[in-house]
Formats: C-alpha cells, structure tokens, sequence
C-alpha cells in the first residue's frame, strides 16, 4: 500500500464548516425539495458538511456563468444529495426560463450525471427519483447494459413514453426514443461514461473503420443512429471523478465532456484551459496529487469544497486485523462468517449482511464457490455476466444495496444470501444498508484509495461498521502485511489543512 502523502493532496484546504448552518431550510431550498429530504431522510435530518458546503456555495452561487466545482468528503457523507439537490433546484427554478432546442426523436437531457459502474448510476438514479417526487422533474437511467441501442428502431409513441417514465421506478426502464417521435426531455440522465457516449455517438462508434471487425463482418460497420441531443446540457456531474478522470475512464469521460461542450458551440482546445458552457460538479472521497496537477492546467476556476474528513475513515468505522497462518484463507472467511452471526444471534439480532472484497476475479470466484459448498449462500458479483450483472436492474443486488427491490424469499430463510463477494466493481460510491455493518477485505489493499473505498461500503451516513482486514500472520507475506498496517495507521493520523 502506497504512502499516502504521495497519493493525496492534504493541502486542499478543507473549509471550516463549524461557521454554516446546519439545516436543509436554510439557505432556502425550495419546498418540494425539502419535503422530500425530510421524507427520505427523516424529520431532524441536518446536512453533513460536505452538504452545508454544497448548500451555501451552489444552492446561491455568488459568482456568474458556469461553474466548475469539486466536493471532496469521506466515503458515506453524502455527497450524493451535497450536489443533487442544488442541481434539481436548478431546474426546476430554470424549467420554463431556458430555452430549450428540440430535435425529433432524441433524448435531451438537462443534466448528465456520470457513474463509473452501472450498479452505481442505477442506485443514483433511484436516488434522484426519490428527491424528485414533489418536484416533478424526469431523472432516467442509461446504463442498461445489455440491451442493443439498435433496438430503437422501434418506433415509440408519445403515450408510451410518458407511461415508460412513470414505470421506471428502479431505474431499469432504458431510454428508448423513438426515430421520428416528438423530442424526449429528460431533466436527469445518469449513466456510465460509456453509454452515455454511445447515445451521443450511435450504437457501436468505436468499432467504425475498424478493418478487422469489417473482414470478419464481410461488410463495412455501420453505427447506430445517435439517441442522444446534448444541446440543452447545463450540467455535468461526474460522480467518482478521481476514478472517472484515471487512465481507465478518462477518454470516454472526457469525449462525453467535448460533446456536450461541442454541441453547445463550445470549441474544445486540444490544450491549455477548459471553459466548458455548462456547470461541471466533481465528486471524491479522494483528491489525488495526480489529478491536482492536471486540474491547475486545465481548470484553473475549479472551486473546491472540501469537507475536513476527506481522506480519512469515517468516525464510527473500527478497522481490525485478521490473521491467517499456512491454513486455507478461506476457511478463516469461513469462520469468521459463523463467528458473526453467532453472537448476532446471541446479541438477538438478525444475522448481519457482509461483503468481501478481493483483489482478483478468480479469487472472489473461488471464494464465492468455497461457501456455497459450506451451505453458505453467496452472491458474487466480480466481472461481466456475474448474477445477472447484465440483466439491467440491480436485483442481483437485494437485500445489499438500498435501491435494490427487496428480496424476495422471507429475510429469516437461510437461503436468503448474506454475503456478497466482489472485486473493485463495486467498491466505488454503492451506498450499501445499514445491514452491512462489516466488510472483509480478504486481500491487502494495493493503495490507501481502495482501502478507504472499500471500506467506505460500511459506516455509512453515521452508523457504526467493521472493516476485517485479513493478513499474513506468519512466514511470507507478513512484511507487506506491517506496511498496510503503517499506511492504514497513516491515514488515521493524518489531517486536512483547514482554511480558517
Ligand atoms: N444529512 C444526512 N443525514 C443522515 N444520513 C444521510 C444524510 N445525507 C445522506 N445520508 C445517508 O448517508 C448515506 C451515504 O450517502 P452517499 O451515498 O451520498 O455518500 P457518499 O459521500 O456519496 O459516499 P461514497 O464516497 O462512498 O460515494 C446514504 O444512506 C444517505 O441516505
């Protein structure tokens, strides 16, 4: 693991949040937006710092023309509703003022928000439709991933699209326009970089041109028909933006950001400063050194709000060590599962629902096999395919993540699954229940970010959590397992600069 004064930057000045108001009626959100707060969240919820951070600079922002933010917090702290509820006040508050630019058939959305996993842009989605309710905006899922756009061909009617909208309650519903249809607003689309640049560019973009894809087709490519009108773009948000703008996604993401930009008569430059024309919000429980260096060069005006926890665990997170000898791994996972739910069932609680990360996809695979053959059931999700992860909701999810549907064998039965093996698919921005108060990283971390993303799926907006770490109790191994401890211990030590 790597040492943290290397991979973050603790010179971001935090803000002192102590001088903000502590409530969601003040500054002024607007009385749907409230309501549904308080439905969600409950009658005395108060915002988290980052969310008072979010409310004072963005519900009333004190400068002109687009904005372009960074909202820094630790894992569970809320920084989904920290940037939708200005987002949605502001279009609703705009609905009837801006103009808008129809073009037949297509989806025009009003704000992007970007996710790097579709589990992720579904729960978001769910989420966003939650806060909505009153308000009565259109937030919309693209993240279906296993659905061919090519099936828009089939035409579909106005009456079925308004019905469509009001079906796609978990998210599952995809964006169909139809090819000559009346245009589709969308005041919300969220969805993965990826399938967001295919509605923009057309089903199959990438493989345009592509000599070895037309040999083995016997015929040129041809790209779908784009879905997707980014003209009345006025925000983009890109949810987990230290991953979104790392080596892996950052060409897709930016490519959305230069379409959006383009077909807002923006000309993108190849270098130097980007002024995009819509509002950009940046999300992360992490502020890698990497990225401040790229940020200085191309966005120089980003604000940055950041909260004084970021970088560090959350406070009712206890982290313990597990120690395995020359035995199965396994068997410890194993015995330590039991070892749970015994004293949950001595405590009279409910068995608890756990998560285990690994490193590699064999190895969750193996794991998640081990305990079925313990009679212990196991939902694992490590790759494309995994428990119908292609399916288009979050089902395989139930009973793990909040907006999954819930599941439905009787929550006593012992087939019910109460762990769930994963990778880093889903150890990134998945707000996990308050039935998984423990996490299981079966192999050490490789940097201090997955160590503080996966741990971060438990603990969540206040409530207690356990992360286990496993390591090498003797022989080889134990040497790496001191310097996961020392970067750990490093990372509960180390402080934010604060601006006072
Ligand atoms: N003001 C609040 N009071 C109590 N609970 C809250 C509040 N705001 C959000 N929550 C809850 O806290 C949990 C975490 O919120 P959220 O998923 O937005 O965190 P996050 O900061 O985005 O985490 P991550 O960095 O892991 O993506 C959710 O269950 C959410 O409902």
């Amino acid at each position: 693991m790597d040492d943290v004064d290397q991979v973050f930057d603790y010179n971001a000045p935090a803000q002192d949040t102590h001088k903000l108001l502590r409530s969601f009626l003040s500054p002024p959100l607007d009385s749907n937006l409230q309501k549904s707060v308080h439905e969600f969240l409950g009658p005395d919820a108060t915002p988290t710092p980052i969310q008072s951070l979010a409310l004072e600079h963005l519900l009333t922002p004190r400068d002109k023309g687009y904005r372009q933010v960074l909202l820094a917090s630790e894992t569970g702290s809320g920084k989904s509703l920290a940037y939708l509820l200005p987002v949605l006040q502001h279009l609703k508050r705009t609905e009837l003022a801006e103009p808008r630019h129809p073009r037949a058939g297509l989806v025009s959305p009003r704000a992007l928000v970007l996710a790097p996993t579709h589990e992720l842009a579904r729960q978001l989605a769910y989420f966003a439709k939650q806060l909505v309710h009153h308000a009565k905006l259109r937030v919309q899922t693209a993240s279906r991933p296993n659905v061919s756009s090519l099936d828009n061909r089939r035409r579909v009617s106005a009456s079925k699209m308004s019905d469509a909208f009001e079906e796609a309650v978990e998210g599952e519903f995809e964006v169909r326009p139809g090819a000559s249809g009346p245009r589709f607003d969308v005041d919300v689309l969220v969805g993965t970089p990826s399938r967001l640049l295919e509605m923009s560019r057309g089903h199959g973009w990438r493989l345009a041109g592509d000599k070895e894809v037309e040999r083995e087709r016997g015929r040129p490519w041809r790209v779908g028909r784009p879905e997707m009108d980014l003209h009345d773009v006025e925000w983009v948000v890109i949810d987990e933006a230290d991953v979104l703008l790392n080596r892996d996604f950052v060409d897709d993401t930016r490519a959305l950001l230069a379409d959006a930009a383009t077909a807002r008569g923006y000309v993108v430059p190849a270098e130097g400063v980007l002024d995009y024309p819509f509002h950009m919000l940046l999300t992360s429980a992490t502020i890698p050194l990497t990225q401040t260096a790229a940020f200085a060069a191309r966005h120089p005006r980003l604000k940055r709000l950041v909260s004084p926890g970021v970088h560090r665990l959350p406070k009712t997170l206890k982290v313990e060590f597990a120690q395995y000898g020359s035995g199965s791994k396994m068997q410890d996972v194993e015995r330590r599962l039991r070892e749970l739910w015994e004293d949950d069932a001595l405590a009279g609680r409910p068995p608890s629902r756990v998560v285990v990360f690994t490193n590699a996809r064999t190895a969750a695979h193996a794991l998640g096999a081990f305990l079925e053959e313990k009679k212990i059931p196991v939902v694992t999700v490590a790759g494309w395919g995994d428990n119908d992860r292609a399916h288009g909701s979050n089902k395989h999810l139930a009973g793990f993540i909040g907006a999954a549907p819930s599941p439905t064998q009787d929550e006593g039965d012992a087939t019910t699954p109460r762990v769930l093996v994963s990778t880093a698919v889903l150890a990134r921005g998945l707000d996990f229940t308050p039935d998984v108060s423990t996490v299981f990283l079966y192999d050490a971390p490789r940097t201090a970010a997955d160590f503080l993303h996966r741990a971060g799926r438990t603990a969540r907006g206040g409530r207690e959590g356990r992360v286990v770490v496993f390591e090498r109790g003797e022989g080889r191994g134990t040497g790496n397992a001191a310097v996961v401890r020392q970067s750990i211990a490093a990372l509960a030590n180390r402080r934010q600069v604060v601006r006072r």
